[in-house]
């Protein structure tokens, strides 16, 4: 199992998106994509977590949130909002 933080996962993906070849990085394809398709990914993922959380394992939910809090990030490199423009409103 790999193991990450969420600052190292968005300092990869801000890497990704500035040099990374869409053919072989999903994190390139979905910014040259674009915030429309990344915020369809956002929605389905949130449904994912919604519906494993009521009906799955622990694991399973967690797998789906993993995937939730990448999209999200994927979002903020796409539209330039780094960890510290969310972090001041939490
Ligand atoms: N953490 C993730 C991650 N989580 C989810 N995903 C993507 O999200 C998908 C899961 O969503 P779905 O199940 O909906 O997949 P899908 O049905 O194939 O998606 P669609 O193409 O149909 O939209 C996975 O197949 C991955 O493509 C991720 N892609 C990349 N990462 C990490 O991001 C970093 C950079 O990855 P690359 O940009 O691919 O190099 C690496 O550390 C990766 O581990």
């Amino acid at each position: 199992m790999s193991k990450k933080t969420f600052e190292e996962l968005f300092a990869e993906l801000q890497q990704k998106a500035a040099t990374g070849d869409p053919a072989t990085s999903r994190t390139a394809e979905l910014v040259q994509a674009g915030v429309h398709t990344i915020g369809k990914k956002v929605v389905e993922e949130a449904a994912e977590v919604w519906m494993a959380a009521e009906y799955e394992s622990d694991e399973a939910a967690a797998e789906e949130i993993s995937q939730l809090l990448y999209h999200l990030q994927v979002m903020m490199v796409a539209r330039g909002i780094s960890l510290d423009d969310v972090y001041s409103h939490l």
